[in-house]
């Protein structure tokens, strides 16, 4: 298959080379110049604008967009608009709104797959897990490629119309902000309290067959690994927080109770407004876990952040 793929930072890079090494053939856009040659290098075809990007395209065109959510998406999609028509398919693979995706969905005439995408840079040598919305036939032409970006076929599925797959990440969000906070305040507890205590080994210990092991407490064993017991000069500052924020949202819209996400945001918004360091082990070890699956940049004590 033929796939055009707008946007080659951290996450659109991995869609590019494991669709290469899936065999498919890859026209690759980026703003960033150096991105487009290293994608090219790689053994894509860069195009220089979106325009040609799109000329380059056999008839049926398959576009992937990698952008940042937001404004981003839209100028995107407004630029292909005029070189798309009903039997073409775009993808947007970023952390969009649920209801921005809706609305994308019902403005353009071309078949829009709504892509939540989970595994972060981190991700990359296992492949993604893929979270489509969007109509079926578009997801059905899509396998082959979302078999190539995933894992593999049980990596993605299609979880109903427009919106349902950013929906589905939306909330995943939320799970992982949770999560990270839990995993924190344990953690928190057990650098505070009463031993001494190697807390990679703890990591490493619980990694091995303990109910509470996972992807995200390989990335604490990883962290107290890198950066020490104590996570040494990673700061009390978690950056993020719009997907967190869009699921407590739509939690009180609902009437659903979501004490722990609501929680889980609150404790980064409460590190953020310190205006200092006050060195909250959780805080911490979420800001260093942000790093470990998303590859986000690390505050640093002493940073200006
Ligand atoms: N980093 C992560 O862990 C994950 C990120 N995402 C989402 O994937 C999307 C991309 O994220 P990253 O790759 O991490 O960001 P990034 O900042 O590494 O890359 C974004 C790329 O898009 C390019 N870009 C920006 N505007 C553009 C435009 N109008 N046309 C063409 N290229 C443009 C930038 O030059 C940059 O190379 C975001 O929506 C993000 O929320 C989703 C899952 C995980
Ligand atoms: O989607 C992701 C992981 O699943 C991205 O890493 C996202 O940036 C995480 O959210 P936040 O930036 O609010 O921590």
């Amino acid at each position: 298959m033929e796939l055009g793929v707008v946007g080659l930072g951290r996450m659109g890079r991995i869609v590019v080379d494991r669709c290469l090494d899936a065999g498919h053939d890859v026209v690759a856009f980026d703003i960033d110049a150096t991105a487009r040659e290293d994608a090219a290098d790689a053994g894509a075809t860069p195009a220089d604008t979106l325009d040609a990007l799109a000329a380059e395209l056999g008839a049926e065109k398959r576009i992937w967009l990698m952008v940042p959510a937001g404004d981003p998406v839209d100028a995107a999609l407004d630029e292909l608009a005029p070189h798309l028509d009903s039997d073409d398919v775009v993808v947007d693979g970023g952390n969009s709104h649920f209801e921005d995706s809706t609305r994308r969905a019902e403005e353009h005439d071309f078949a829009y797959l709504d892509c939540g995408t989970s595994g972060g840079p981190a991700g990359a040598e296992l492949g993604f897990s893929l979270m489509v919305g969007g109509p079926e036939w578009a997801y059905d032409d899509l396998v082959p490629v979302f078999d190539a970006v995933a894992t593999g076929p049980d990596g993605h599925d299609r979880m109903g119309p427009a919106g349902a797959g950013h929906y589905v990440k939306m909330v995943h969000n939320g799970v992982e902000y949770a999560l990270m906070q839990t995993y924190g305040e344990g953690f928190e507890l057990l650098h505070e309290g009463r031993y001494d205590l190697d807390l990679e080994a703890v990591a490493r210990t619980w990694n091995n067959g303990a109910v509470i092991r996972s992807w995200l407490l390989e990335l604490c064993e990883e962290a107290f690994r890198e950066e020490g017991s104590d996570l040494g000069t990673v700061a009390d500052h978690v950056a993020g927080g719009s997907t967190g924020t869009w699921t407590v949202q739509e939690a009180l819209e609902q009437e659903v109770p979501v004490p722990l996400v609501s929680q889980a945001l609150s404790e980064r918004f409460g590190s953020r407004s310190t205006g200092g360091d006050t060195g909250r082990f959780a805080r911490r070890l979420a800001n260093r876990l942000r790093y470990g699956f998303g590859r986000h940049e690390v505050a640093r004590t002493g940073d200006d952040a």
